[in-house]
């Protein structure tokens, strides 16, 4: 079984749980007293330059505990601070460390457009993620049936939120554009073997269209990679253990958010 498939299973098993404990129509009435998403897809495709999306990210399958996060509004505010146009939050509990609550806190903390990133399998954390203050979900064509990526995405959309898609290779960037994906993210990291390959955006790049906004997502050590995808034609970077390693997390963001404006890159569209 692969990292992504052992990780499904686990985001099913607490997913049965939660749905026993909190029944849908909770989650539509919190939704539908809920301040309307804000308007996260606009947040990355105007303006120009390449954008900074700063993930809050407790641990990970491939490097174990990042740093110790004890407050995630906290560090989200230093991503808000730093000039991040998006602040993506995993979620996933058993292999990321992460959950709802922080989700909460962080929204409590930060005007910016959220992420709540996860493996979305069921419309119900799709309400989920609206019901907890969520802008914007993620879904992994590799973890989705065709089918259900469509269905999710317009539940996602019918919310007001934005969907950022994600795809590791040619076949599933088919599946993305087929899709009718408005986002679409190129993970350098490989979900079944965890590893990280640079290359991956630039391959994919030309089979990208212009119509769509292009996150390049994982592996961004600094401005140096944030300036190589915007030669690919990147429009966005997601970025997280970097963020948490370094220097602050503030000035991290900031050194990014500065490449990404550098007014050499291609203008707005
Ligand atoms: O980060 C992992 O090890 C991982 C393993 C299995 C599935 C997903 C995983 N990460 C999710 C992500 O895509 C990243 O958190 C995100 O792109 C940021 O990556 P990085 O800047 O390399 O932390």
């Amino acid at each position: 079984m692969s990292v992504l498939d052992d990780i499904i299973v686990g985001v099913r098993e607490d997913l049965a749980v939660r749905e026993q404990t909190i029944p849908l129509e909770a989650l539509r009435e919190k939704v539908a007293r809920a301040t309307p998403a804000k308007d996260a897809y606009s947040a990355l495709a105007t303006g120009g330059g390449v954008k900074v999306i700063a993930e809050v990210k407790r641990s990970s399958p491939s490097k174990g505990a990042l740093a110790a996060i004890g407050d995630p509004a906290g560090l989200a505010s230093d991503y808000a601070s730093g000039g991040a146009s998006w602040i993506s939050v995993l979620t996933e509990q058993r292999r990321f460390g992460g959950s709802l609550e922080d989700l909460d806190a962080v929204r409590l903390a930060v005007e910016t457009p959220l992420l709540r990133k996860d493996f979305v399998v069921t419309s119900y954390q799709v309400w989920e993620a609206r019901a907890h203050g969520a802008d914007a979900i993620l879904l992994i064509v590799a973890a989705l049936e065709q089918e259900a990526l469509v269905s999710l995405q317009e539940r996602a959309w019918s919310l007001g939120m934005a969907v950022l898609v994600e795809v590791h290779d040619e076949d599933e960037l088919v599946r993305a554009r087929a899709a009718g994906a408005r986002i679409i993210g190129v993970n350098a990291r490989n979900l079944r073997t965890l590893e990280v390959d640079r290359g991956t955006f630039a391959r994919l790049a030309p089979s990208l269209p212009d119509s769509v906004v292009r996150v390049a997502e994982s592996g961004v050590r600094g401005p140096h990679d944030v300036l190589e995808y915007a030669r690919h034609g990147a429009d966005a970077v997601l970025v997280g253990e970097s963020l948490v390693t370094g220097g602050t997390p503030r000035s991290a963001v900031a050194d990014l958010v500065a490449a990404g404006a550098h007014p050499a890159l291609r203008p707005s569209r």
